[in-house]
């Protein structure tokens, strides 16, 4: 989980390999409408989202195996529909400075996610709280030592 440009998707890719596990990568899940109107700078709203993250519990469902998932997920309702998957739902919340985000989605070609909608990210995102079972990541390193932060806390 994280704001656009934390390193989700890059980052997922390698926890997935170091854990032999499924990669579901979630932008892949939006309904084309969402994308269109993340394109055109506009933020999801709670009622666009929910049947992306309807369409994500599924694929975490229809994986054999363990699954790792790159998903915003950025309010706690948001994440309690990820909960409803059958097996146990870990979080790893990626934390990467404001400015470091801007610089990432401004070098960043090829994807929907304008740098336009970054506060809006920001101003979205709910933390972990303390009774949702996962863990705050600062990315101060590498995508694979990241992955191996992530790793070593839930091999
Ligand atoms: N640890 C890192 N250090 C430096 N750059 C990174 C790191 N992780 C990812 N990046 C770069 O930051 C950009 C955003 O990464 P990525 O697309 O994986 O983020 P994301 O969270 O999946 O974004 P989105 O939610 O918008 O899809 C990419 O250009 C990627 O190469
Ligand atoms: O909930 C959201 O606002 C969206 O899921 C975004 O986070 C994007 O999917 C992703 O970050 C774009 O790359």
């Amino acid at each position: 989980m994280g704001v656009s440009g934390t390193g989700k998707t890059t980052v997922g890719r390698l926890l997935a390999e170091r854990l032999g596990a499924t990669f579901v990568e979630g932008d892949d899940l939006h309904p084309a409408a969402n994308v269109a109107a993340m394109r055109a700078g506009f933020a999801l709203t709670d009622a666009q989202r929910a049947p992306w993250l309807a369409r994500v519990r599924e694929a975490m469902d229809d994986a054999s195996g363990g699954t790792v998932v790159a998903c915003s997920a950025l309010r706690r309702p948001y994440r309690d529909v990820l909960r409803e998957a059958r097996a146990p739902v870990r979080f790893a919340h990626l934390v990467v400075p404001p400015d470091e985000l801007a610089r990432r989605l401004a070098a960043r070609t090829g994807h929907f996610m304008p740098a336009t909608l970054l506060a809006s990210q920001l101003a979205t995102l709910e933390p972990l709280e303390a009774d949702e079972v996962g863990m705050e990541v600062f990315v101060d390193a590498t995508p694979d030592q990241v992955a191996a932060r992530i790793w070593a806390a839930h091999p």
